[in-house]
């Protein structure tokens, strides 16, 4: 290479050349001449890059006229456009041979300091960020240098158009950063891996006319994002929108139609006889046919109408701009048609209805909770006349809900016959399998219908408040147990009950809550309580000082049914929880359905990231393991273990496990 090349080549960042004037060629020029060249002159053909007759001669007569060892102002037209031009600075220099010729280096206005400084300011920078992906380009975007990080993510890029994947960001980019401003935006750039996105921060250096821009690849964040997006706002099972979503619809619904004059309707569905399927067939078909329930629901609504599914059997349709209540019905009356319907499910003909409310604003509610509140009314008026039917609202359905609810006397006389008892289910560590910890689950042993599930009591209990004393009973009778479990030498374990909504809201929870620990005596290490996040995010700020509150007692935290609810990060981390229960709806399809897997893999890598164990509920087969495992999920707990067991039998239950032997010893009294 001669110094002329050498020159070129390294100590000028901006495009230059030389000019054989004699011959008119251009023997040597820098890359990023190579492409100015092509837009000026035209495609050059290979190896001759000639100059055309009026600029050989242009340039002849500055030779001769210039002054040897002075640089000068000049232009250098386009080929597409001779009245545009770019501003360079000329100066004659020998050539190999000794003739003299024109070296060109195009210049921008602005830049004012001599090609060395800039060279020195570039290597600086690239050595400061020599690890991230940096980059300079002229304030014409073509590319000047980069850090290797650069160069191995993006490959060679020659203009920074290039580098953005859609072509009307790199304008807007260009025109901002051409602002003076200093940029930081989220884009989506090309590298060597395909599109992604990325954050990047530019800044634009005036005095050199150059843009430094710091690239950082998002991807990842993005897809975490998109992850958390969907469980918070989508059921896993249909792919429909969740309560989360709904709530939002209706109360932007309810602002436009408030600001615009408008109506809207929103219906409730529930499928009459779900629960035979589910709990005669299990809940594989269960799933299976709600799926193709929704399928069927769906296609019955017309387009501009909106379908969620609100959990289990009930789902909700939102139409907005509706101007009379028939057209509500009109839809009503096509899902009737179509949904109520036989199901090819699991090689069975299933036969499936749904009953339906619905509510419209303003004339049945003027806010959301109302308006729901009224169409599961007319839901239930129109399940209790005789499936199958869809009720508008109307007044008095509300005080047949409420009479229906008083039925809890039966609960209130239960509490004091002690008809109540508690199971327990097995948590499970892995790799190992060893049981760490159990869970509560009340159980309602009913003088005429046996055992009656907490699924259906629960509520009972909750909308007349005798979920209180019930729940302290719960608090009561698990430490207790612990305190028994701990008078009879067993190893200690930890035992987690759940908390309801209603129960959390009360005043005085946590003084109960030491008062119990007190009275039993019980290490509140070993007592952990389960909150959904629909508990905490009803009034977080409150939450947060109540979870304290118990953090300060000893006892751990939970979030029961992650992924069911509002699932905020944001939220997650600034509650003091501890544990991170993932929803069993999760684990059902894990290791069958990839989109699953993948959230409940982002799931546990999050909550790894926020420093929480995570248990899965509801495994039933050695695959949801095996999967789990491989995700590093902390614990599991379901039937393929054990379903939830009265005291006895999860003390047999517990004898039999590896590494309990204890268990067996102190209870025919070796030790
Ligand atoms: N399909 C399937 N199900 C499994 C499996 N393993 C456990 N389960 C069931 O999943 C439920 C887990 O409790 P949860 O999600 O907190 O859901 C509980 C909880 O929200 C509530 N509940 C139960 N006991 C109490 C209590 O003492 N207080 C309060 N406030 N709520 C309670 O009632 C709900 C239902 O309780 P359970 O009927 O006992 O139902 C239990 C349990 O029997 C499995 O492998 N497959």
């Amino acid at each position: 290479m001669t110094d002329l090349e050498e020159i070129l080549q390294n100590k000028m960042p901006s495009a230059a050349w030389v000019i054989d004037v004699e011959h008119s060629t251009i023997p040597m020029l820098n890359q990023a001449a190579e492409s100015l060249l092509v837009n000026s002159l035209g495609p050059i053909q290979s190896g001759q890059r000639q100059i055309p007759l009026p600029l050989k001669q242009k340039w002849q007569s500055r030779l001769a006229s210039c002054n040897k060892g002075q640089s000068f102002s000049c232009r250098w037209p386009f080929s597409s456009n001779l009245e545009q031009s770019h501003q360079c600075v000329g100066r004659a220099v020998q050539l190999p041979d000794g003739r003299y010729g024109m070296l060109l280096e195009v210049r921008l206005e602005k830049v004012t300091q001599p090609p060395s400084l800039v060279l020195e300011t570039d290597t600086s920078l690239l050595q400061q960020f020599k690890t991230l992906s940096f980059a300079i380009f002229s304030l014409d975007g073509q590319f000047i240098n980069a850090s290797d990080s650069f160069i191995n993510h993006f490959g060679e890029v020659s203009h920074i158009n290039y580098l953005f994947a859609v072509s009307s960001a790199a304008k807007s980019f260009m025109s901002r950063v051409n602002g003076l401003s200093n940029l930081s935006q989220e884009i989506m750039l090309s590298t060597v891996n395909g599109v992604r996105w990325h954050r990047i921060e530019a800044s634009f250096d005036a005095n050199l006319g150059q843009i430094y821009l710091l690239a950082h690849d998002i991807q990842e964040e993005r897809d975490h994002e998109v992850a958390l997006y969907r469980l918070n706002n989508y059921d896993n099972l249909t792919n429909l929108p969740n309560r989360n979503l709904l709530y939002q619809q209706l109360e932007s619904a309810l602002q436009n139609a408030k600001k615009r004059d408008r109506q809207f309707g929103l219906m409730y569905l529930d499928l009459d006889g779900f629960k035979v399927v589910n709990d005669n067939f299990g809940h594989r078909v269960g799933d299976e046919l709600i799926q193709r329930v929704a399928e069927r629901i769906k296609s019955s609504i017309p387009s501009g109408a909106c379908l969620y599914r609100l959990g289990g059997d009930e789902f909700v349709v939102v139409l907005e701009n509706t101007h009379d209540l028939s057209e509500l019905e009109d839809i009503a009356q096509s899902i009737m048609k179509n949904a109520s319907n036989t199901y090819p499910v699991a090689k069975m003909e299933m036969m499936i209805s749904a009953s339906i409310g619905i509510a419209s604003y303003p004339q049945h509610a003027d806010d959301v909770d109302n308006l729901l509140k009224n169409a599961d009314a007319a839901m239930y008026r129109a399940k209790s006349t005789g499936h199958n039917l869809y009720f508008v609202y109307e007044n008095h359905m509300a005080d047949n809900i409420n009479a229906h609810l008083t039925l809890g006397g039966g609960l209130r006389k239960a509490i004091e016959n002690e008809e109540f008892e508690l199971h327990y289910q097995p948590k499970v560590a892995l790799p190992d399998e060893n049981v760490v910890g159990a869970e509560a689950l009340i159980r309602w042993n009913h003088p005429d219908l046996g055992m009656v599930s907490p699924a259906k009591f629960i509520p009972l209990a909750e909308e007349s408040g005798l979920i209180l004393p019930l729940g302290e009973w719960v608090i009561r009778r698990a430490c207790r147990q612990l305190q028994e479990w701990r008078e009879k030498g067993y190893p200690a374990i930890c035992l987690s009950v759940n908390l309801s909504s209603r129960q959390f809201m009360q005043a005085d929870l946590v003084d109960m809550v030491q008062a119990i620990l007190e009275e039993t005596g019980v290490d509140p290490a070993y007592l952990e309580l389960e909150l959904t996040e629909s508990m905490l995010m009803t009034d977080a700020k409150q939450s947060i000082e109540k979870l304290h509150s118990f953090r300060k007692l000893g006892l751990t935290l939970s979030i029961d049914d992650f992924g069911t609810g509002y699932s905020s990060l944001s939220y997650l981390k600034k509650f003091p929880i501890q544990t991170l229960k993932i929803d069993r709806s999760f684990i059902h399809d894990i290791g069958i359905d990839s989109d699953n897997d993948a959230i409940v893999k982002a799931t546990i890598a999050m909550a790894k990231s926020l420093n929480l164990k995570v248990i899965a509920e509801g495994v039933e087969h050695r695959s949801q393991v095996n999967a789990l495992g491989g995700y590093d999920c902390q614990e599991v707990q379901g039937y393929l273990y054990s379903k939830p067991l009265p005291s006895d039998d999860f003390v047999q239950f517990m004898q039999k496990q590896v590494g309990h032997e204890s268990f067996a010893l102190v209870e025919t009294g070796s030790l």
